[in-house]
């Protein structure tokens, strides 16, 4: 069986004493996933765990043998995240965070114009962030999410706030990066759109833990 794209041993995670996750086990094969559960249930505690961006007990590994503790440069390249309501420094553009990731993560330049232009990021890119709209800085974080050559992508909401056009391009970006091999896990209160996107799991997160079914 080929290994997991992520597996998490014994992951808990506390603010301050209070306890969010507890996960004994879980491994993830290949494919798109649907995190979902009530407010307030940790699904961005988990995924900010799983990006490896805040601090928690216990070990991920990527790909069967990238571990969060060892390898954490290799890990953070494999596994991209893209905020539910993304925040930037308010002086940089577009373009400077776009270097910043294509430069720390590398992959595609090419490949990253083409979803800038077809998501319509690319008419403001040049403009300092704090000039964005909700929806115009919620494109530049998903493409942001596809920058470099992870193998795990994490969207917290990404169908909030963007345009009918933005969606389009993204759930056929999610199609074209799965077929290439790239696996999701998406948070979405709303349901995804299945004749858009076939998910390979359902991930529920309830009582600390998470199932996936
Ligand atoms: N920085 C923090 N400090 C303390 N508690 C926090 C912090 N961030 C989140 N929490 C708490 O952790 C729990 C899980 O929050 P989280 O944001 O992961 O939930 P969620 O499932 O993503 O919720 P939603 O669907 O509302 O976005 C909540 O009880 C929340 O109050």
């Amino acid at each position: 069986m080929p290994d997991p794209v992520i597996a998490l041993h014994a992951v808990k995670k506390n603010y301050q004493d209070v306890p969010i996750l507890d996960i004994p086990q879980l491994e993830l094969p290949k494919g798109i996933y649907w995190l979902q559960g009530e407010n307030g249930a940790g699904k961005t505690t988990c995924m900010k765990v799983m990006a490896g961006l805040i601090p928690f007990k216990g070990e991920i590994l990527l790909q069967g043998n990238v571990s969060s503790r060892q390898h954490p440069v290799q890990f953070r390249r494999l596994i991209n995240y893209a905020e539910a309501e993304p925040l930037y420094p308010s002086f940089l553009t577009g373009r400077d965070l776009l270097e910043l990731y294509l430069n720390t993560k590398g992959g595609d330049r090419e490949a990253v114009r083409d979803i800038s232009d077809s998501m319509g990021v690319d008419i403001y890119v040049n403009n300092p962030v704090s000039s964005y709209s909700s929806g115009m800085l919620k494109k530049l974080s998903l493409l942001l999410a596809f920058t470099g050559n992870p193998a795990l992508i994490l969207l917290d909401e990404p169908l909030i706030t963007i345009d009918t056009r933005a969606l389009t391009v993204l759930y056929d970006l999610i199609r074209t990066y799965s077929a290439k091999g790239v696996s999701f896990c998406i948070t979405s209160h709303q349901a995804l759109d299945a004749e858009e996107l076939t998910v390979t799991g359902t991930l529920k997160v309830a009582h600390k833990n998470i199932t996936l079914s």
